[in-house]
């Protein structure tokens, strides 16, 4: 019999990311007896294979960077610098261990948490499988993250996702990267700065869709000023294995076809939810098209008792989104049941060099709503600070509501952008009139002092 075997728990969460960690303790605080089930390395995406591996990748591409950059600033270098992608990786595992580590620690100290590894599946809206175990609970939390989509066409290729590539120990020497968004630009740059020869292949007719064109062209020429090969309008894409150390991709552009080789090919098209590996069906829970779980703002599922938080709800696919879901959960569940995903705006950073801070709406999303705009750009290369620095590719915009003076977007591409955009952010949360912001005394010299004087450039922009 089934029920002799179930082991009850006051909730179940299924994945140890961004959410479901916090979340475990923060039950276990409340004496909840948890289960938290884990089929992977604990930490999920971020800590293993996304943020934390990424970022110390693109310090040590930046340290590479800043050698050959240095005649630029009066230093001479006497040879070229030789890269160790042995020692990089070595950093980065010591680093994501770290991080492992003490996520592990701080659920086995607490004696209200169960850990389970396996793949946990649905039996039916109240029960899950995992291995020979059977979970049963009324409170089941669903944190199961993503994972690389292939598209169709390499089924007959040796191909690298942003898991594996993060397992080189040996430097690319002739990297493909198809997909020019968020992660093939980031790897794009790393690789490149690291010595190989990389071409990014994106289907669409600009790299990171998703951005204004404006930003998207500066991106482009970022990237293209050090030598990595951009071809975008790249459609019907196809990958073969010629010999065992080459790699060839086919494509159309312009109605003509093409090809090219490399020693190694990284996909980045985008990433799928892991709904599919719950049986959600057998739960009756509600997918949508993409795959994602359907949740309304307090992260409720159809099903009443179940939820679903972080990458798998389609409503986020950030590591901050994550850790937001399980703070309103908390809020929900011990707290005043006010917050809700309503109440975040959408922000973000873009982490090539200089990165790309981005927050609320871009400017074409801004004029589709029809509101009254005002406007304004300034360009990094009028900017002090990044002159001092010899960095002054990118720009800083902003865009305000005309009527209530509030900020409704901005990105800051240039350096430092990735911490300036929360300037913006705070403005942003706190409902300030652009004016406030527009008056306050920033620290010089700094990129951030020139906030106040792009509000007073703002203009009105037609729709
Ligand atoms: C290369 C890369 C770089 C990134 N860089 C950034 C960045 O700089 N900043 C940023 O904010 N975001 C970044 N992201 C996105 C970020 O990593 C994710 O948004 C975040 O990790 C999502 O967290 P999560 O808790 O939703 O899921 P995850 O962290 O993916 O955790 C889900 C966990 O569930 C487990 N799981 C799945 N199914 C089951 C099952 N059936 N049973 C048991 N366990 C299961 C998985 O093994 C996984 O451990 C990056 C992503 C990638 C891929
Ligand atoms: N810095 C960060 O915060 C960061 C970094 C990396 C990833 N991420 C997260 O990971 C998510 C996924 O990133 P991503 O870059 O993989 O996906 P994405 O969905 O942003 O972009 C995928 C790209 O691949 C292209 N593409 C899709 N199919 C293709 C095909 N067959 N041939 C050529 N091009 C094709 C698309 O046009 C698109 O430009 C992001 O949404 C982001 O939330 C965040």
């Amino acid at each position: 019999m089934i029920e002799d075997r179930v082991e009850t728990f006051d909730a179940i969460i299924v994945g140890s990311g961004q959410a479901g960690n916090p979340l475990a303790l923060a039950l276990a605080k409340e004496k909840w007896k948890v289960a938290i089930v884990e089929k992977a390395a604990l930490g999920g995406t971020c800590v293993n294979t996304g943020c934390t591996p990424t970022k110390a990748y693109v310090a040590s591409a930046r340290a590479a960077w800043a050698i050959a950059n240095a005649p630029n600033l009066g230093i001479e270098v006497p040879k070229s610098p030789k890269v160790n992608l042995k020692s990089i990786k070595k950093r980065k595992d010591k680093l994501v261990n770290q991080s492992r580590l003490g996520i592990r620690k701080s659920l086995a100290d607490s004696p209200q948490v169960t850990m389970i590894r396996g793949t946990a599946s649905f039996i039916d809206k109240t029960r899950l499988k995992v291995g020979s175990r059977v979970l049963k609970s009324y409170k089941i939390f669903l944190n199961v993250g993503a994972r690389a989509r292939i598209p169709e066409g390499f089924e007959d290729v040796d191909y690298l996702t942003n898991t594996s590539i993060l397992q080189l120990e040996k430097l690319p020497e002739r990297l493909i990267i198809i997909g020019g968004s968020y992660i093939g630009l980031e790897f794009a740059q790393i690789f490149k700065r690291l010595g190989s020869k990389v071409t990014v292949l994106e289907m669409g007719d600009y790299l990171i869709s998703k951005e204004d064109q404006h930003t998207s062209e500066q991106v482009r020429e970022v990237l293209e000023k050090e030598s990595i090969k951009v071809i975008c309008g790249a459609h019907c894409l196809k990958g073969k294995n010629k010999k065992s150390d080459s790699v060839t991709v086919s494509f159309q552009k312009d109605g003509k076809d093409q090809k090219i080789s490399g020693t190694h090919l990284l996909i980045a098209t985008g990433r799928m939810p892991n709904s599919d590996l719950l049986k959600p069906e057998k739960a009756g829970l509600d997918i949508n098209k993409r795959g994602f779980i359907d949740v309304n703002s307090k992260l409720e599922t159809n099903i009443e008792g179940i939820f679903a938080l972080g990458d798998c709800n389609g409503k986020g696919a950030f590591t901050h989104t994550a850790y937001n879901d399980y703070e309103i959960m908390e809020d929900q569940l011990f707290g005043e049941k006010k917050r809700t995903l309503d109440d975040r705006i959408i922000n973000y950073a873009l982490y090539i060099d200089p990165p790309l801070g981005r927050a609320g709406m871009t400017l074409s999303q801004a004029k589709e709503s029809g509101k009254n705009l005002l406007f304004a750009r300034m360009p990094m290369s009028e900017i002090s600070r990044a002159k001092e620095k010899g960095e002054t590719q990118g720009k800083m915009e902003v865009i305000v509501d005309a009527e209530t003076e509030q900020i409704l977007g901005a990105a800051v591409f240039g350096t430092g952008g990735d911490e300036i955009i929360g300037t913006f952010l705070t403005a942003m949360y706190g409902k300030l009139s652009y004016k406030t912001l527009m008056k306050s005394v920033q620290t010089h010299p700094t990129v951030t002092e020139l906030i106040p004087t792009l509000l007073q450039q703002l203009k009105p922009i037609k729709n």
